[in-house]
């Protein structure tokens, strides 16, 4: 666990910080230009110090100003990957990496190598690899450190959508296959939907709200992140049944199926996924002859009314999903809260 009890004056910003982060999976530090993100990775890091408070990492005190202990950057057991990859240009990866430099277990290096697919790219030096492979060489070298937490500002912003996309799914296979916890730093709300299992929102230097995304993106907090034609729900849903056959997998929505692309995975083990309203239209009646696979049963809990449609929220179980409906269609159907209905859903994006 990292304990963060701490404050620092910052020009015009007080950065004022109560945290307890869980020592696994990967926690997003979100929210607007400003807010104190970089400064409070930099406060945890030991690159700035705290004017009162203190930071321990699983017990361990990192710094405390009324103890007066202090541990510098080094001695931190952090790893550190900041947007550019800050590699040495005179040395080539391998170098980069500390091999023949630090002493390494030969498997766990060979592992790392291999989870961010940079084996090929050893004897080159970094003015010949792409931004994408120069920030893989960065996370194998923060890896490589032995670090007890894993530091990100913002690794994927200095990369084109390609490159963040291919980054993307080794930060997706790092997280499943190295048992080290991450404070990740984004601005982007496609990065927390992909890999943060719970987001720390920062506003003005101060914690609004520390939660899982799934809560955060159903609560008001969000909305400035928010445009209408992105109203949708955020659910983590365990798998029930996989159909190999037909190559689908179930999810448990209440108690009621939701079928969805196959995703490779036990039952029981959750996914996140995201259903867009312009993704559900509601039916009175359960359709007969229809080919979309889900139709699930659920009770409208609000209707917002807006100039051309409404947005109808519908509960199904303890779950809330989304749907966009025209305002004439809302008023032929005499649509309403409380009103039991059936949500068809056209598409469900796995995050
Ligand atoms: N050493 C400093 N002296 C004065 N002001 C500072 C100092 N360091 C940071 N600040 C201010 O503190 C605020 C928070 O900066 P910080 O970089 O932590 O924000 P951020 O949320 O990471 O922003 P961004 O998303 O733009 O990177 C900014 O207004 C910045 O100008």
């Amino acid at each position: 666990m990292l304990e963060i009890k701490l404050k620092k004056q910052l020009g015009q910003l007080g950065l004022s910080v109560d945290l307890k982060i869980p020592g696994k999976g990967i926690t997003g530090l979100f929210g607007l230009s400003g807010s104190g993100k970089s400064s409070l990775i930099n406060l945890v890091g030991g690159l700035i110090r705290p004017d009162e408070g203190f930071i321990r990492l699983n017990g361990r005190t990192l710094v405390d100003r009324a103890q007066k202990i202090w541990l510098p950057p080094n001695l931190r057991r952090m790893g550190y990957v900041f947007q550019d990859a800050r590699l040495f240009p005179h040395y080539n990866v391998q170098g980069n990496l500390g091999y023949g430099i630090k002493k390494f277990q030969r498997a766990e290096f060979e592992h790392i190598v291999e989870l961010l697919g940079i084996g090929h790219l050893l004897k080159r030096y970094p003015q010949t690899l792409s931004g994408g492979e120069k920030q893989r060489v960065a996370i194998g070298r923060a890896l490589l450190t032995n670090p007890e937490m894993l530091l990100m500002d913002e690794p994927l912003s200095a990369l084109d959508l390609p490159r963040k996309r291919e980054l993307l799914s080794y930060l997706d296979k790092l997280s499943e296959q190295i048992n080290i916890p991450i404070l990740y730093v984004t601005h982007s709300l496609d990065e927390l939907f992909r890999l943060a299992e719970r987001v720390v929102l920062l506003d003005n230097g101060k914690v609004k709200a520390f939660d899982s995304l799934e809560n955060l993106w159903q609560g008001e907090l969000l909305a400035p992140w928010k445009t209408q034609s992105e109203q949708s729900a955020v659910l983590s849903l365990p798998i029930s049944t996989q159909n190999i056959a037909y190559k689908m997998t179930a999810l448990q929505l209440g108690t009621q199926p939701l079928w969805v692309k196959a995703v490779p995975g036990e039952i029981g083990q959750k996914v996140r996924i995201r259903i867009y309203s312009s993704d559900v239209s509601i039916a009175l009646n359960i359709a007969e002859k229809t080919s979309i696979r889900n139709i699930l049963s659920g009770i409208i809990s609000e209707i917002k009314a807006f100039e051309d449609h409404s947005e109808i929220e519908i509960r199904i179980g303890e779950q809330k999903i989304w749907a966009s409906v025209s305002r004439w269609s809302c008023e032929e159907l005499g649509l309403q809260r409380g009103q039991q209905i059936y949500a068809q859903i056209k598409a469900v994006s796995v995050l």
